[in-house]
């Protein structure tokens, strides 16, 4: 990356700070003259050391030593509040940063269409902004304070080096240009990609390390070894290979670059041995001291710009990450909102690929739909047909790449997200219920619902007898002190949150996949409350819930390639009547089993 991009990308990241930005330029001042000050008391060291040189061995006769030490306690002790008012400038600004990042994320989250959450999973969004903004927070507060002061101290050393004794100065700048020279590559865009390369394998390993723990009652069910994950395994080897060959390929300079920042004493002292061996006087004897005391200052100095420079192509990875989350489209809304007439629903020549889908063929191809108001409709077909897809673009889940679907003649996209989201409640297969209470698990679906209304709601939904065997009712925590509910309960309580919103539009995707008989009778009881009135789209594999629906439409590969209701399409022997045919034969033999 060039310097002028990492230099927008510095004032893009200080740009979240706001106006606060200024107090990380106030912080930085006061780095500067912190550095300062606090090598201002060296100097009266070396006036000491002068002084009682100078008298030696009578060290009695020294002058002005208490005002050498009143004048190096004033200048560290201004150089450590300086320092402290710095630090209080970075911080407050970081804080400020790592908030208005967080806050600008979650917004923009807030306005991404829902299919944005398909492909990105709650875990890897919460690490991109909770790691991101804890480095970039990290590296506005301190290191971006230790950099000004890393930086002022070698500039303040090499006027001092010069200013006490040139032939020292000189032998002393030697290993200080030694290690800029082995740091440049260190700061190079192989560099940058190298360390971008670095973490993407360790984010890799962390999914995969995820994926694994997640899957290890599969792992013992199984008695396989974590040797069976081959993905968490390649991770680790990848990542394992990976940093071993960059820390070997890093062996040389980072070595020279130690070397040198130590090799300040190496040079010193012998240099300094022989030049005393010609010339030696008091003030050359004092300036010796000096450098000796002051280099290390500056070796501690250098390792600090070495390592900054890996803090900021952490935070600039990280900035990465926030950036791409916020340069993802928001849900576009219409200039001109309409309201849908009525809630019938159409889809008109529909041409659907997800964005990273690579295949030949279209994900949906040519999809044309009629569902008048209050009727029930059933999408079945074989597995990847496309019917969530279809029951997705509904709620614009994902916009279409061409045709349209309309709710009450209005375009999806020229009705407003609220009145679009008022309109449809969707139950999935995979419901999700907070680690709350069910009375909250339910209110979500309607704001301000009274409790006659949720417990009506959980009623019609057939979850009486849930709440029954609940320690507290409807208050009972889901997920906590053992109480967990299996999926087909789950379901019910999805199906509560659903009757309670009212929504006239309902989708429900595989809402009985989970349910053992008891519970799928239940949900029947459930579904058919839910579905009074209403227009419904159904998607089911067992095709006993669906028989009785007003219109079935058979989906297979990105097509509609059969409709009508269950007689004619099973008259039509197609692939309905052989799926139909299929579905008796397993009842059949589920039932043989049974009895066996
Ligand atoms: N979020 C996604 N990103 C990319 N491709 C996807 C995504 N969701 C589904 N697909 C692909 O789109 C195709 C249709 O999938 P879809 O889930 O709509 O089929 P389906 O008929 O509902 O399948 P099932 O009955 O198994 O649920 C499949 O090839 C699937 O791999």
């Amino acid at each position: 990356m060039s310097n002028n991009q990492n230099k927008n990308k510095f004032i893009r990241l200080l740009n979240y700070s706001g106006n606060y930005k200024y107090l990380t330029i106030l912080g930085m001042i006061f780095s500067g003259l912190s550095a300062i000050s606090l090598l201002v008391p060296f100097i009266y060291i070396w006036n000491v050391v002068n002084a009682l040189l100078v008298v030696a061995p009578d060290f009695a006769k020294a002058q002005n030593l208490e005002s050498y030490a009143v004048g190096a306690f004033f200048y560290a002790f201004l150089g450590i509040a300086l320092n402290f008012c710095g630090l209080m400038c970075t911080h407050l600004s970081a804080f400020k940063n790592e908030k208005n990042m967080k806050d600008a994320t979650i917004n923009h989250l807030l306005n991404l269409p829902l299919g944005y959450f398909s492909n990105h999973t709650s875990g890897g969004l919460r690490k991109v902004i909770d790691f991101s903004t804890a480095k970039t927070e990290g590296f506005l507060a301190h290191n971006l304070f230790d950099l000004v002061g890393a930086i002022v101290t070698p500039i303040v050393f090499l006027i001092l080096l010069f200013s006490f004794d040139l032939l020292l100065g000189l032998i002393c700048i030697i290993p200080i240009i030694l290690c800029f020279l082995f740091m440049y590559p260190m700061f190079s865009k192989d560099s940058q990609n190298i360390m971008a390369q670095y973490q993407s394998y360790l984010e890799k390993m962390n999914s995969e390390a995820v994926e694994y723990v997640r899957g290890i009652p599969v792992t013992k069910a199984f008695q396989q070894t974590v040797y069976s994950f081959r993905n968490f395994i390649d991770a680790i080897k990848n990542y394992g290979k990976f940093a071993a060959d960059y820390s070997l390929s890093t062996q040389l300079p980072m070595t020279a670059f130690t070397v040198s920042i130590n090799g300040f004493f190496a040079l010193l002292i012998p240099a300094g041995i022989l030049i005393a061996g010609t010339l030696v006087d008091v003030k050359f004897l004092a300036n010796f001291i000096f450098y000796v005391i002051f280099t290390p200052i500056c070796a501690v100095m250098m390792n600090k710009i070495m390592t900054i420079s890996q803090d900021w192509m952490l935070a600039s990875y990280a900035l990465d990450g926030i950036e791409a989350i916020l340069n993802e489209k928001p849900l576009a809304e219409p200039a001109n909102p309409q309201k849908p007439k009525n809630h019938s629903i159409k889809f008109e020549g529909v041409f659907f690929d997800y964005e990273e889908s690579n295949s030949e063929e279209h994900i949906l191809n040519d999809i044309n739909l009629k569902i008048n108001e209050n009727d029930s409709v059933a999408l079945v077909g074989p597995s990847g047909g496309g019917k969530t897809t279809i029951a997705s673009l509904i709620p614009r889940f994902w916009d279409v790449d061409e045709g349209s679907i309309k709710i009450g003649e209005v375009d999806v996209r020229d009705i407003s997200t609220k009145d679009l989201m008022e309109n449809i409640s969707f139950v999935f297969q995979n419901t999700r219920l907070f680690k709350d209470s069910i009375y909250n698990n339910v209110a979500i679906g309607k704001k301000g619902a009274s409790r006659e209304e949720i417990l009506n709601a959980l009623s019609l939904a057939q979850c009486d007898d849930i709440i029954d065997e609940l320690p507290d009712g409807i208050d009972t925590v889901i997920g906590t002190e053992g109480t967990y509910l299996s999926g087909g309960q789950q379901q019910r309580i999805a199906l509560a949150r659903a009757i309670l919103k009212d929504a006239p539009i309902i989708i429900l995707d595989e809402a009985t996949a989970l349910a053992d008989p008891e519970n799928e009778y239940m949900i029947q009881k459930a579904i058919s409350e839910i579905t009074k009135d209403k227009t419904v789209i159904m998607i089911a594999h067992r095709l006993s819930t669906v028989k009785n629906v007003d219109k079935i439409y058979v989906v297979e590969n990105g097509r509609v390639v059969e409709e009508g209701n269950h007689s004619t399409l099973v008259e039509n022997e197609g692939l309905y009547s052989k799926m139909w045919d299929e579905f008796n034969r397993s009842i059949q033999w589920k039932v043989k089993s049974e009895v066996i």
